[in-house]
């Protein structure tokens, strides 16, 4: 896949995402506001308008445990369990398999009153990342989702306002050794969740609808995910 079409705007988009998403919320700049805090979850976000209408940039970090980087991005990536735990979503359909690690998803999201109905067309990779901070450290794992376009679905042509977005769920897995040498269970692990996504709804929605729409749904998806992966791991082997 390394010829792929989209290979290189892939390489680029990831690099710059996990940049992005490693940048503590402290050096992000000025203007980024908690909005949503419960327990380890901390989300912020940035008032920011586009030809009017709201794209507030939004950088939420999380610390799960029990779990590893690589199953929180395998659970995110897969079309498989998307159902199971993205609320808003109506339907799902992969449009490409570029390769194992890279799909072509089209999804319509719930209409939420009262703006019209979205979708979203992406590509989605998952990559594992070297730990360059410690290098005996477990590696990260990041999954990074970018609108694209696909010729037999141009957007705004049904009853969906197109909407674009981009992605990055970037993970950090923390061991903490059994101090008896005994074998690593999963209370002796926990997972460092960023999650930051931009997205422009697309067609004209009031700012107000759009700011009161991402305080309640994002909140909502980061517990209601974490929570699904943490239940669907806990009786199988830790997936490193
Ligand atoms: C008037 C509302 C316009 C925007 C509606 C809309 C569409 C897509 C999306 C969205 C699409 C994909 C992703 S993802 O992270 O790539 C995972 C894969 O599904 C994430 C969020 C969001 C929202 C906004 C509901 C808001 C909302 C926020 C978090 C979750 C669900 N809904």
């Amino acid at each position: 896949a390394c010829q792929h079409r989209l290979w290189s705007e892939i390489e680029s988009v990831v690099k710059q995402q996990v940049a992005w998403a490693r940048t503590g919320i402290g050096e992000c700049g000025v203007g980024w506001q908690l909005f949503a805090e419960d327990g380890e979850m901390r989300m912020y976000r940035r008032e920011e308008e586009v030809d009017g209408m709201a794209v507030d940039p939004l950088k939420a970090v999380h610390t799960v445990p029990g779990i590893t980087g690589h199953e929180v991005c395998h659970y995110f990536f897969g079309p498989q369990y998307r159902y199971d735990w993205e609320t808003t979503l109506e339907q799902m359909t992969v449009l490409e398999t570029i390769s194992e690690d890279t799909l072509v998803f089209l999804q319509t999201h719930k209409r939420i009153w009262p703006a019209s109905q979205r979708d979203v067309l992406f590509w989605s990779h998952m990559r594992k990342l070297p730990n360059e901070s410690d290098r005996d450290g477990p590696d990260l794992w990041t999954v990074v989702n970018n609108s694209t376009h696909h010729p037999d679905y141009p957007p705004n042509v049904g009853k969906c306002v197109r909407i674009y977005l981009k992605v990055c769920l970037l993970c950090q897995t923390r061991v903490d050794p059994p101090k008896d040498g005994a074998p690593l269970t999963r209370d002796n692990i926990s997972c460092k969740i960023t999650y930051c996504s931009v997205v422009n709804p697309g067609g004209w929605a009031p700012a107000s609808v759009l700011r009161a729409v991402y305080k309640r749904e994002y909140p909502k998806f980061l517990k209601r995910f974490t929570a699904y992966v943490v239940n669907q791991t806990k009786n199988k082997p830790i997936m490193f």
